[in-house]
């Protein structure tokens, strides 16, 4: 979990990046004080003494205690030697009093310079702590300069909370994504940012994890509800973390709005939805004129029926009229037959909502080989369909599932075109972890070396026709039903695709139709 220790001794992070001590002072500052302990004490013994006629030299000393004091304290060790001892030196010309005096002058001038080093001692150590004290300052405004750079250019919104839930911190991204300023937050609970249950609720949440130090969102972030200031909600990720400063313990609150990433979610999936249609669409589009003299045959034996009907009812002798009876059945099969294609081929190729339910996979591959084979028997392609009954029901979209069979089906008979063996084997076999396998192999040319690393990438494809996007589109579909889809080659030359769903098993099983 995300928790900070933060001590007011801890040095300030930014100090790196800031020099911490005096050094960096100015050296024209430094420059100022040493001409000031320079001129001062000189400024004031030329004042004491014209003022007072040139006789009066005990005073100096007395005059000249201020500037020595004065460039001590404020100009630190060196200015405030250079000061007294400049002062000692004029206090001590033979013009002021005589070198050899002895006595009140030595001992007022040994106090003089006792007191002006004391004071230079103590103006030094007063300017390493204002020094040290203005680098602080520095750092602490660096470090919330990067704070606030953080804070303005983060794109999740982030919020400071006590452990009493009220709001410290508030940062710009929070202040977009709610609509409240900082200002208009500070201080107020953070139940203000959610909409009721959570509102009431929230304080009790942050209050019993205090006691009881279990953590529901803290270190593992949960999605929840969010409310802006007008009212509006929206979903948001909430990652919290906790942090200590000074001995109080504050929550930190991430923000990430998720409105727009659920928008892409649900645009992706439209566009995924449509382009499975599309390719249904195209994929009968290859096949139509197949799919046309599929139904033509029942649609011309109805017709052969019938009028076979109406010449044998110009004479209608009894057993003719038993002939009439089974050619009028026969037409009612064949009519019966043209319409469970058109209905299988409508089902096949609706704009639907995807729905699993339980399936047979021998209904499926059986109902789905009658679309593949459209045409395909004619051109000589035999089918071994090889249905292990104990890999039979699935966890799948019947209309998805058929999708994915078709294309492999229409794909593997495509690939026998020049082949002088034709056989198309589907078959089904129990997978590992709760899966079935799905085996469509064909004999014909094999998967091509150059292509075999991209076989499932969109627009990857060998044919004159056709885009190549059924391999991508039927792995989408494998990947939506948590299963894998993947080729080999076959032993005997030709290929394998194979792939896997969720198998139902035991008490799972459901009632197939
Ligand atoms: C803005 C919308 C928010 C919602 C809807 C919300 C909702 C919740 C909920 C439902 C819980 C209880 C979880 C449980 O017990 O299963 C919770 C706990 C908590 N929330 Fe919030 N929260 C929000 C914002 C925040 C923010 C911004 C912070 C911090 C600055 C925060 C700090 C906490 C803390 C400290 C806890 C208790 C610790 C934990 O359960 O791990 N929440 N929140």
């Amino acid at each position: 979990m995300a928790e900070i220790e933060l001590r007011s001794s801890d040095p300030p992070a930014a100090a790196a990046i800031v020099p911490p001590s005096g050094r960096a002072r100015p050296v024209q500052e430094r420059a100022v004080w040493y001409v000031a302990g320079a001129a001062l004490p000189v400024v004031a013994f030329l004042l004491h003494r014209v003022a007072s006629g040139l006789s009066d030299a005990q005073a100096d000393l007395v005059f000249m205690v201020p500037p020595v004091l004065i460039v001590g304290a404020f100009g630190g060790l060196g200015p405030g030697v250079l000061a007294t001892l400049l002062a000692l030196g004029l206090h001590l010309m033979p013009f002021g009093a005589p070198l050899g005096a002895t006595g009140p002058a030595l001992i007022a001038g040994a106090t003089f310079g006792l007191i002006g080093l004391g004071m230079a001692v103590f103006g030094e150590r007063l300017r390493l702590a204002r020094d040290e004290a203005a680098a602080r300052t520095r750092g602490l405004m660096a470090r919330e300069a990067h704070l606030q750079s953080i804070l303005s250019n983060v794109p999740d919104a982030v919020i400071i909370a006590d452990e009493r839930g009220r709001i410290e911190l508030f940062s710009p991204a929070a202040e977009r994504l709610f609509g409240y300023t900082a200002a208009e937050v500070r201080g107020r609970n953070l139940g203000v940012l959610m909409p009721q249950p959570y509102s009431d609720a929230h304080q009790d949440q942050v209050e019993r994890y205090l006691r009881t130090g279990e953590r529901h969102i803290i270190g593992t972030g949960r999605v929840v509800v969010g409310e802006r200031k007008d009212g509006t909600t929206f979903p948001i990720a909430l990652t919290v973390g906790e942090m200590r400063s000074d001995g109080r313990r504050f929550f930190t609150g991430f923000v990430r709005d998720l409105t727009e990433r659920q928008e892409t979610e649900a645009q992706l999936q439209r566009l995924q939805s449509e382009l499975l249609h599309v390719s249904r669409l195209t994929a009968m589009g290859e096949m139509a004129s197949a799919l046309a003299h599929e139904l033509n045959q029942p649609l011309s034996a109805i017709a052969n029926y019938l009028t076979g009907s109406r010449r044998l009812l110009a004479d209608p002798a009894e057993d003719k009229l038993v002939m009439v009876r089974e050619a009028i059945d026969a037409a009612v099969a064949q009519s019966l037959r043209a319409g469970q294609i058109i209905r299988r081929l409508r089902d096949f190729v609706a704009n639907r909502e995807p729905e699993k339910r339980v399936e047979s996979l021998k209904a499926l591959i059986e109902e789905t080989s009658a679309l593949a084979l459209v045409g395909a028997r004619e051109s000589g392609v035999r089918v071994r369909l090889l249905l292990d009954p104990a890999a039979d029901r699935v966890f799948v979209d019947r209309v998805q599932i058929q999708q994915v069979l078709l294309n492999l089906m229409r794909n593997a008979i495509e690939a026998m075109e020049a082949s002088p063996q034709r056989i198309l084997t589907v078959a089904t076999a129990p997978g590992p972890d709760r899966s079935v396998m799905i085996e469509v192999a064909d004999t014909g040319s094999g998967i091509a070396a150059e292509i075999a690393g991209q076989l499932f990438q969109p627009f990857a494809t060998t044919k004159a026709y056709g885009m190549g996007i059924g391999l991508s589109i039927s792995r989408t579909i494998v990947e939506g039903h948590d299963g894998r889809i993947w080729a080999e080659p076959c032993p005997g030359g030709g290929a394998s695709f194979r792939f896997t769903l969720p198998a139902v098993v035991g008490e799972e099983l459901g009632d197939v139709g």
